[in-house]
């Protein structure tokens, strides 16, 4: 269908008869950060699990490099490259952050003994992690299990990550170091699609903004573009003069 790195072509996704994704398109190209805005309910996450093969779609494909990857399990895609971290970061508390690395590149990408353990270590060591890494996972504060969250996606081998709302319940301060390692994760080559709601920080990160509302694309482009369109507005922003 086309050489985006990955598309979503005519998505519909239905739980019962309720349709939460109605024949969204979308590509994603390349070495790009996009940003994906929209208020509550809008579909976003819906979308993320049906590009990450969690949720199966209704209708529609999905496609990889080309390739189509509709019929592809969550694990498949993993293997290929798409990653994901989760709204609320779920690591095995019970483990160490090194451990929950692991578990990542060997379920995710494969690997086994010192090829695992290597990614594991470069995967923390990029987030920021390496000193904490025989720490238990439930000691870490909220930045840290997002850095968590970040290594195990990152352990996987990426090459597209899918990021869900990761700056949610952040001091501003945190959201700074948050930011600058997403940038830096860009920067290596890693495409970046973004979910979030705390604007400020997306915009500092992201080429290309869609804003989705109802279950399908509203508007999508450059930042500035997308946030000045008076339907974004009226949509996302509760409201504004058309
Ligand atoms: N498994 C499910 N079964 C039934 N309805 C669902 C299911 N998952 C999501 N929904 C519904 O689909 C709609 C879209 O949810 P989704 O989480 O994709 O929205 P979102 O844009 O990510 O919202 P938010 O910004 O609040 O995270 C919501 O109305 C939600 O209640």
């Amino acid at each position: 269908m086309t050489m985006d790195l990955l598309a979503g072509h005519r998505i519909v996704k239905r739980f019962g008869c309720l349709d939460v994704l109605r024949g969204v398109d979308v590509t994603i190209r390349r070495g790009e950060a996009l940003g994906v805005v929209g208020p509550n309910g809008a579909g976003k996450t819906t979308l993320f699990g049906v590009l990450a093969g969690t949720l199966p779609a209704s209708e529609g494909q999905v496609f990889m490099e080309g390739r189509d990857i509709t019929a592809w399990p969550a694990a498949s895609r993993c293997r290929h490259g798409i990653a994901r971290t989760h709204q609320v970061p779920r690591p095995f508390l019970g483990m160490s952050v090194l451990e929950n690395t692991l578990v990542a590149a060997q379920h995710g990408a494969s690997l086994r003994g010192a090829a695992a353990d290597r990614q594991a270590h470069q995967a923390l060591d990029r987030v920021g992690l390496g000193p904490m890494a025989g720490r238990p996972a439930a000691t870490l504060g909220l930045l840290d299990r997002k850095r968590l969250e970040l290594a195990r996606t990152l352990a996987t081998g990426p090459t597209v990550l899918l990021l869900d709302e990761i700056g949610g319940g952040l001091t501003e301060g945190e959201l700074a170091q948050l930011v600058t390692l997403i940038r830096a994760l860009r920067d290596d080559g890693l495409t970046i699609v973004w979910i979030e709601h705390v604007l400020h920080a997306l915009l500092r990160v992201i080429d290309r903004l869609v804003c989705m509302d109802a279950g399908a694309v509203l508007a999508e482009g450059a930042p500035a573009d997308v946030m000045a369109d008076p339907r974004v507005m009226r949509a996302y922003l509760g409201g504004a003069p058309t």
